[in-house]
């Protein structure tokens, strides 16, 4: 930035917060560059250009109510932004509404190349159905939405993505992968490294959406469990020793209900992620613990219920207040098939019992959920009972089943989709005529595209506050430092996020971060370190102790080391202990003391300082001694 040495020297600073490069224009030119372009079209969505001062003693009394303009103009655009995102938020909602608050899918796996095709396939599929041939019968079934054996890992999360908008806009919001195993719920929920699911696609996707949101803070935590057995077991939860798997630690959870309803798992693990890479490690240890559970204790990690917690808690502009907190469940559940087909017994027979009873009363609810029923039997099952209030009323949930496109499967396939059907019961789009239908899909259309515009517009809104930031920010400080304006305010998190240029490089801002930006607001190297801050605790006692005795009438000085340095920033009485070290007379002290404060320039009179610039020390027993001592040196005077 050019900065002039002339008395006063204007600069209008064009800024862009994407690239975060900015350039004054050359000396003499009315345009602006940006990254060596002119910056004529960039300027068009500009507020109009505000005024940084670099280089002044005095901002013009106009100029501080201009100012004062821009940041009545900010609360107008904050005011905009905050009714825009709740109209995309209403139409949102309208959308999952009239689409069903519970959605299910069915996707069908590619053959395998194990996997031997025949001429005439047992599943076929049409935009919303699947049929299965077997033999002599036929048999339909219908879904709000089917995927191919082509569709890929993207459009299967395109269909995921509003589900998601409406878990950041405050929702509790489930996605259950139901089937047989080896159908691919894993592949669908968890995915490959090259063709990543939903799971990890929807971390991405969090963050880069709540980045985007200025007007609230999103944080994000995470838990991982498993449903064994009718046992819950916690997957992040840190292991006591190393190689040891330790059982019970690691099962002794309960699953309480709060009067309204909220459901908490005691004693879960429950990990901050502030930004992607953490939520990605956190995930693939969660992942990496189920696998070693079940090489350890040989479980099959199909014969459990494996559920992924997203915590999302939105903190509005008022930090003081309680965080919302919306649940986001990822579910890849037990397969369902064993039993039946297996004929197991001991162990397994138990293992493929427990599965299917968790799974049967997970369709119950959701059955009774989409029938509006007034009782919904959630406390059958330990799954039931965990997502509670994330299968109730308000929340969103979509049911993905898989099925196998093999011949030998099709007994299986029958059952997986009979289950899914049960949990879309009656409400089904296929039962209702096709002019309904219809002026369904128009009013959906139609939502979408308010929601589209209300998203662009904020966009907009959003860049602009950003740039006005900015720009206020920069005008801010020079007035303050013009008009030496003490700055007592408190930093909340919300002022350091408008001191900021560029906001939310990550959304988390955690206190512990807050806390973190703010010391960073010295270099490293001067922060105290463990044994300085010893150093200075032991330097003020003693310094402390020797006044006393000083003021007290003994011969005793005050030795400075080089390595100890004062932390008073009350320099007048640093000086007075400083000379009484040279001077060690009693009889002396007025005279010191007198002099002292007039060689800062002070007078007797004007000598009692502001509270806030007394000697001040870290030690809350070293504060009253210091009170004490204050008193005893007015005294003297
Ligand atoms: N849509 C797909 N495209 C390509 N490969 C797939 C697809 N679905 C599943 N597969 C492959 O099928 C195999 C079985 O899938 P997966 O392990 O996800 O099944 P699963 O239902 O999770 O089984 P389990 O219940 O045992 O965990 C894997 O090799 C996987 O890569």
């Amino acid at each position: 930035m050019f900065i002039s040495t002339e008395e006063e020297k204007q600069i209008s600073l064009p800024l862009d917060n994407e690239k975060g490069s900015i350039k004054s224009s050359p000396m003499g030119s009315n345009l602006d560059y940006l990254d060596g372009m002119p910056l004529e079209t960039d300027l068009l969505d500009l507020p109009p250009p505000l005024t940084i001062y670099t280089d002044v003693n005095v901002v013009p009394e106009q100029e501080k109510n201009e100012l004062e303009q821009s940041i009545s103009n900010l609360e107008e655009l904050r005011q905009k932004e905050s009714s825009l995102d709740k109209k995309r938020k209403e139409a949102l909602n309208k959308i999952l509404d009239i689409k069903g608050c519970i959605r299910v899918f069915c996707r069908i796996r590619p053959f395998l190349q194990t996997e031997i095709r025949r001429i005439h396939e047992p599943v076929t599929i049409g935009l919303q159905k699947v049929v299965v041939k077997s033999v002599g019968s036929r048999k339909e079934f219908r879904f709000d939405k089917v995927f191919h054996q082509s569709t890929t890992q993207e459009d299967v999360f395109a269909e995921v993505e509003p589900i998601l908008r409406s878990a950041l806009d405050g929702h509790n919001v489930c996605i259950l992968a139901y089937g047989q195993t080896g159908t691919g719920k894993t592949f669908t929920m968890d995915g490959t490294k090259d063709q990543p699911g939903i799971i990890p696609r929807v971390l991405e996707e969090l963050y880069c959406q709540a980045s985007m949101d200025n007007s609230s803070s999103t944080t994000f935590s995470m838990s991982m469990l498993e449903v064994y057995m009718g046992n819950l077991r916690d997957l992040l939860a840190p292991k006591t020793t190393h190689r040891t798997y330790d059982t019970a630690a690691r099962c002794n959870l309960n699953i309480q209900t709060d009067k309204k309803g909220l459901v908490e798992i005691e004693g879960l693990t429950e990990v901050k992620i502030p930004d992607l890479a953490k939520a990605k490690w956190w995930y693939a240890k969660g992942r990496r613990s189920r696998s070693t559970s079940w090489t350890n204790v040989n479980e099959a990690s199909s014969r459990s219920h494996c559920l992924t917690r997203i915590n999302i808690s939105h903190h509005g502009d008022d930090w003081k207040a309680k965080a919302e907190i919306s649940k986001f469940w990822m579910v890849d559940l037990g397969g369902s098939e064993r039993l039946l087909k297996t004929g197991a017994t001991g162990q397994t027979l138990d293992e493929g019992r427990a599965i299917n009873l968790s799974l049967s009363a997970l369709g119950d609810v959701i059955a009774a959920l989409r029938r509006k029923r007034g009782h919904v039997p959630y406390r059958n099952s330990k799954l039931t009972q965990i997502l509670k209030d994330s299968l109730g009323d308000s929340s969103k949930v979509l049911m993905l089943v898989h099925v196998s496109p093999c011949q030998e499967d099709v007994g299986e396939t029958i059952c997986s989709l009979s289950f899914a059907n049960r949990a879309r019961a009656i409400e089904t789009n296929g039962e209702l005529p096709e002019d309904i239908l219809n002026l369904r899909q128009k009013k959906i259309l139609e939502l979408e595209e308010e929601m589209r515009e209300a998203e662009e517009e904020c966009q907009v809104i959003r860049n602009q506050i950003q740039k006005a930031e900015f720009l206020l920010s920069e005008n801010k400080n020079l007035i303050l430092s013009t008009y030496q304006v003490p700055e007592e305010k408190e930093k909340t998190p919300r002022n350091l996020k408008e001191d900021n240029v560029v906001v939310n490089e990550t959304p988390a801002v955690t206190d512990n971060r807050v806390r973190r930006t703010m010391r960073c607001s010295l270099p490293r190297f001067m922060n105290p370190t463990v044994a300085s801050r010893q150093r200075q605790s032991a330097s003020e006692k003693e310094i402390v102790r020797r006044a006393r005795s000083f003021i007290s009438g003994t011969r005793t000085s005050v030795q400075f080391s080089g390595s100890q340095s004062l932390s008073y920033s009350d320099i007048p009485i640093k000086s007075i202990l400083q000379d009484s070290n040279r001077k060690s007379r009693f009889g002396e002290a007025k005279t010191i003391l007198k002099e002292s404060l007039k060689c800062n320039g002070s007078d007797l009179k004007t000598a009692s300082l502001p509270r806030s610039n007394m000697v001040t020390a870290s030690d809350p027993n070293l504060r009253i001694t210091l009170c004490r001592h204050r008193r005893r040196m007015s005294d003297l005077i």
